[in-house]
C-alpha cells in the first residue's frame, strides 16, 4: 500500500510508515497536482500546509484515511471525506502543550515588547523608554475556547497570578469551577479583559467571533493573542483597532491566508507575529507524527483508529458499505426533526435485514447528528453528537432485526415528543439512499432539496387544488408521491419542489379542504 506525506513530518513518524508501506514525501503540491497524484494512494498524511478539498477527496479512489499530524482539520473537507467513507484522524493531544506554551510566550513578548526591543538593539539603538511594558501579574485574561489548549493556557496564566474569564458553550459550570475560571459571554469578556486569547477551532460560529463590534468594547490597554486559527479574529477589524490605537497590541501566530504577505496585519502598529509556530517544537512534532503514523498503520492493516474525528472507529471496508446509510440516516432524522417542528425527547433507530448484522454505531451517530442539527447547526458533529444528545436528555434507542420484507436492508428512524412522533423509513439502492416510508405510509423518494409533506384525507379533489396553489404561485413541482390508504382514511403526500415555499403559500395549502397539515422541509 502507498502513503503520501504532503507536509513536513518528523523522522520518527516517517520511519513507522516506511516499516509498513511505500511512502512518498512530496510537499508544496497545488490542488491540481494533488488531484492528479492522489488516486494511487491509500492514505494521505498532512499538517496545516495541505488543503484536502472536496476535489481532492473525490479523486481519492483508493484512499481510506487522511491523517492530520496536528489538531486543526479546517484544511480538510471532512464532510466530503465522510461521504466517501474516508476516515479522518488527527493527533489531538500531541502538540497541545507546545501551543499553550507558545501562547504564553506570545503574551509575555507582547506585554514586554520583546521582538521590537530585540530588533531595535540589533539596529544599534538603545531605546529603553520606548519599550515600556506592562506586568501580567493581577491582570485579567479572557480565554475564548476552553478546550485542551485553552485550559492549559489558563492553568499557566493562573500560575502567573492572572484572573481567568472564559467563554466556551460546551464547558459546564462545574468544570469551570474546578479550574478556578469564571464563565462569561464574549461581550462581557472583551469589556473586562486586559489580555484576550482565542483557542477555538475555526467554524461557522467562531469565524469573526472577535470583530469590529468587540474591538469597540475593549479597554484601550487590551492586548489580544491568536495562536488558534486565522479568521477567528477578523483581520481587517484587528488592523483597524491596532492602527487607530483602539487597543494596545496583538500577538498573532495564525492567519486567514498563510503566508500572510498580502493580508492587512504585517504592517500594523503594535503587532508581533510568528509564522504558525504553535506546534513547532521537537517534542510536539515527534508526538503528532508518531500518533498519526500509528493510526495510519492500524487502519490500513484493517484495524480501527483511536482519534477518528468524523465517525466512531470502524474498519475501512465496513465504512465503505456504511457510507450511504450514514448519509441517509442523517438526512432522515433531520427530516423527522423538521417535521416534528419542536423539541424531542427520544430518537429510535431500527435496523432491519443485512445491516442489522453490522456495527451500526456510525449510522446511529449520524442519525443523532442529523436530528440535533436542526436546532444546533454546525455545533454538532459526529464526535459530539452522542454527548450532546445525552446532555439534552434525548433518549437514544437502537433496535435490530435480521428480517425485512422488500429490501435487503432498511432503517427506520422515529423522533418522539410525548404523544407526537414522526417516523421515516429508508433503504440504499445501488449506493443511493431512498425514503421508503413516512409515518408508516409507503413512498419512494430521493431525499433532497425542498420537500412539502402534507397529511391529508384520501379522497378526490385534494391533491389537485394543492398543486394549483403551488402552480399559481410559480412553484415548480419536480416530484410527487402519495401514500395509499383506504378511501376516507388519512394518508401522506410528498412533493419535491424546486424552490422554497413561503409560509403564506403553505397556509393556503393547509386551507384546501381535506388537507390536515402541510410542512416544508429542506434537506
Ligand atoms: N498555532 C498552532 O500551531 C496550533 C497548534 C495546535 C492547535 N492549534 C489550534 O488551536 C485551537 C484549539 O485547539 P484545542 O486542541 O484546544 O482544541 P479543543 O477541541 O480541545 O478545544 C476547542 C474548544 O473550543 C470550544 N468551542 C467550539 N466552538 C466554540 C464557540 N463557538 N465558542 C467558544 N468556544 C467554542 C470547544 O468547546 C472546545 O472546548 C484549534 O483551532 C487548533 O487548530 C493551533
Ligand atoms: O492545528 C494544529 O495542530 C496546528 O495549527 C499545527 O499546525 P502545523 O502542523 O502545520 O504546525
Amino acid at each position: 500500500m502507498k502513503v503520501l506525506v504532503s507536509d513536513p513530518l518528523s523522522e520518527q513518524g516517517l520511519t513507522i510508515l516506511q516499516q509498513h508501506f511505500t511512502v512518498d514525501v512530496i510537499t508544496k503540491l497545488s490542488e491540481e497536482e494533488l488531484v492528479e497524484k492522489i488516486p494511487e494512494y491509500d492514505a494521505l498524511v498532512i499538517r496545516s500546509g495541505t488543503q484536502v478539498t472536496r476535489k481532492v477527496i473525490e479523486a481519492a479512489d483508493k484512499m481510506k484515511i487522511v491523517g492530520r499530524a496536528g489538531v486543526g482539520v479546517d484544511n480538510v473537507d471532512v464532510e466530503a471525506a465522510t461521504e466517501k467513507g474516508i476516515i479522518v484522524v488527527n493527533a489531538p493531544e500531541g502538540n497541545m502543550l507546545s501551543a499553550a506554551e507558545h501562547t504564553i510566550a506570545m503574551m509575555m513578548a507582547l506585554a514586554r515588547n520583546v521582538p521590537q526591543a530585540d530588533a531595535s538593539l540589533k539596529a544599534k539603538k538603545w531605546e529603553r523608554s520606548k519599550f515600556m511594558g506592562v506586568e501580567v501579574n493581577g491582570k485579567t485574561l479572557g480565554v475564548i475556547g476552553l478546550g485542551r489548549i485553552g485550559a492549559e493556557v489558563a492553568k499557566r496564566a493562573q500560575g502567573m497570578n492572572m484572573n481567568i474569564l472564559a467563554y466556551d458553550p460546551f464547558v459546564s459550570d462545574e468544570r469551570a469551577k474546578e479550574m478556578g475560571v469564571k464563565m462569561m459571554t464574549v461581550h462581557e469578556i472583551v469589556k473586562e479583559a486586559d489580555f484576550i486569547t482565542v483557542h477555538t477551532p475555526l467554524t461557522k460560529d467562531t469565524r469573526n467571533i472577535i470583530d469590529a463590534e468587540e474591538f469597540g468594547m475593549m479597554k484601550s490597554n487590551a492586548r489580544i493573542i491568536n495562536c488558534a486559527r486565522g479568521g477567528i479574529i477578523n483581520e481587517e477589524s484587528l488592523a483597524e483597532a491596532l492602527n487607530s490605537e483602539k487597543i494596545a497590541g496583538a500577538a498573532i501566530d495564525v492567519f486567514t491566508s498563510e503566508p500572510p504577505f498580502d493580508g492587512p496585519l504585517l504592517d500594523c502598529k503594535n503587532i508581533i507575529v510568528t509564522p504558525h509556530l504553535g506546534a513547532s517544537t521537537e517534542e510536539a512534532q515527534i508526538n503528532v507524527a508518531v500518533s498519526v503514523a500509528e493510526e495510519v498503520v492500524a487502519v490500513l492493516n484493517g484495524g480501527t483508529a483511536k482519534n477518528a474525528i468524523n465517525i466512531p472507529s470502524v474498519k475501512p471496508e465496513l465504512m465503505t458499505m456504511l457510507a450511504p446509510y450514514i448519509q441517509l440516516a442523517e438526512t432522515m432524522s433531520n427530516a423527522c426533526a423538521q417535521l416534528l417542528g419542536k423539541n424531542y425527547e427520544k430518537i429510535s433507530i431500527s435496523y432491519n435485514g443485512d445491516i442489522a448484522e453490522k456495527d451500526t454505531r456510525p449510522v446511529t451517530v449520524a442519525a443523532i447528528k442529523g436530528m440535533l442539527q436542526v436546532a444546533l447547526g454546525s455545533a454538532v458533529n459526529y464526535v459530539n453528537a452522542g454527548a450532546l444528545a445525552k446532555s439534552r436528555k434525548v433518549e437514544v434507542v437502537e433496535s435490530k432485526s435480521e428480517t425485512t420484507e422488500e429490501f435487503s436492508s432498511t432503517i427506520k428512524i422515529e423522533v418522539t415528543m410525548g404523544d407526537e412522533k414522526v417516523s421515516i423509513g429508508g433503504t440504499v439502492i445501488a449506493g443511493k439512499g431512498k425514503i421508503i416510508s413516512v409515518n408508516g405510509e409507503h413512498v419512494d423518494i430521493v431525499p433532497a432539496g425542498y420537500m412539502i409533506v402534507a397529511t391529508h384525507v384520501n379522497k378526490p379533489n385534494v391533491i389537485g387544488p394543492c398543486c394549483l396553489v403551488l402552480g399559481k404561485n410559480d412553484i415548480n413541482i419536480s416530484g410527487m408521491q402519495v401514500g395509499r390508504a383506504e378511501i376516507g382514511g388519512t394518508t401522506i403526500m410528498v412533493l419535491n419542489v424546486d424552490s422554497e415555499v413561503p409560509e403564506d403559500i403553505l397556509k393556503e395549502m393547509r386551507s384546501v379542504e381535506g388537507i390536515i397539515d402541510a410542512k416544508l422541509i429542506k434537506l
